[in-house]
């Protein structure tokens, strides 16, 4: 549905996104995650058609976003900061996108500004910034996208319009196969929204991934010995973090579930136990291991 394949992207001397390549499946929610300034939203402008990529290849369905007006119509995008025009009220924006949009549904649009208790003759500059959200959701809503693209996007709104924004973009997922590519630093509301997660970090996507099987692909292991071996005994498993706090071992694992535990059970350990992960911890551990890591930062 989307893909995005060998992508760099250049600010002048700054090169923001860096041959990477991304594939979201349609009708799937796709989590983008990672540090500040990684790149994200701008690989969310490449795909979203709003800057061109200096090098590589991005498609949905097939078709480049950029510059083509037909793909626009199916690909819509919600910046970080929604941004109106002064004056502008919903219904101002209403006609607009109608005239624009040929798949505009007024009746959807007619039955959300309602439900979202929205007054459509307000000026969209004097709402509060969570108003001025729900007001592009609206709008966005109602051009019946085949693709949204949603940077940060429940930022500001309370816990009860972001609930029902996700349950009306979990409807049009199920029923018209929606596709959704969404970044977010919120990895808790991730870990319940998405099907697939990418992490990205100085420009390049360190990789990409189900949200099932990455849950079932990562562990916490606690393990307590009589007597601790030496820590090369972890040279058998890909181990991204390791601890020692007295007889205890604290380390995270890839790898599956039972090659783990049998390979620690030949250790003969007192106990052992095996645990998931949340994805902040994936995230925090994953980016560990390529540099960033958690410091304390001291000051005087
Ligand atoms: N229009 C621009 N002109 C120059 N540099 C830019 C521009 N947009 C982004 N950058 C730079 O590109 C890099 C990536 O920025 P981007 O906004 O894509 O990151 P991000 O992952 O969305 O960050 P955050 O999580 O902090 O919002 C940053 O170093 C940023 O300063």
């Amino acid at each position: 549905m989307i893909k995005a394949t060998t992508v760099d992207k250049k600010f002048e001397d700054l090169q923001a996104v860096s041959n990477l390549n991304l594939h979201v499946q349609k009708g799937s929610i796709y989590g983008l995650l990672g540090s500040n300034g990684a790149g994200k939203t701008t690989l969310l402008k490449m795909i979203a058609g709003i800057y061109k990529q200096d090098k590589g290849n991005i498609t949905v369905s097939g078709h480049t976003v950029y510059e083509t007006p037909d793909s626009k119509q199916r690909v819509l995008f919600i910046p970080d900061q929604p941004y109106f025009l002064h004056q502008t009220s919903l219904n101002n924006m209403a006609s607009f996108y109608e005239k624009v949009y040929t798949n505009w549904n007024a009746k959807r649009f007619k039955r959300l500004t309602t439900h979202f208790r929205m007054d459509p003759d307000k000026k969209l500059k004097s709402m509060s910034k969570g108003m001025q959200r729900q007001a592009s959701f609206i709008l966005t809503l109602s051009t019946m996208p085949e693709v949204l693209i949603l940077d940060e996007p429940f930022d500001g709104l309370d816990p009860v319009v972001r609930q029902q924004i996700k349950n009306l973009i979990l409807q049009d997922v199920a029923d018209r196969g929606l596709t959704l590519l969404v970044s977010s630093h919120n990895l808790r509301e991730m870990e319940d929204f998405c099907d697939y997660v990418g992490i990205m970090h100085k420009g390049t996507l360190l990789f990409e991934r189900d949200m099932d099987e990455l849950k079932t692909d990562i562990h916490k292991l606690q393990i307590a010995f009589r007597k601790v071996p030496e820590k090369s005994f972890l040279d058998g498993l890909d181990v991204l973090h390791y601890e020692k706090r007295g007889s205890v071992v604290l380390c995270i694992v890839k790898g599956k579930v039972e090659e783990i535990s049998s390979y620690v059970v030949s250790y003969n350990p007192a106990i052992f136990d095996l645990l998931p992960l949340t994805l902040e911890e994936i995230f925090i551990y994953e980016l560990g291991g390529v540099g960033y890591e958690i410091r304390n930062l001291i000051v005087e």
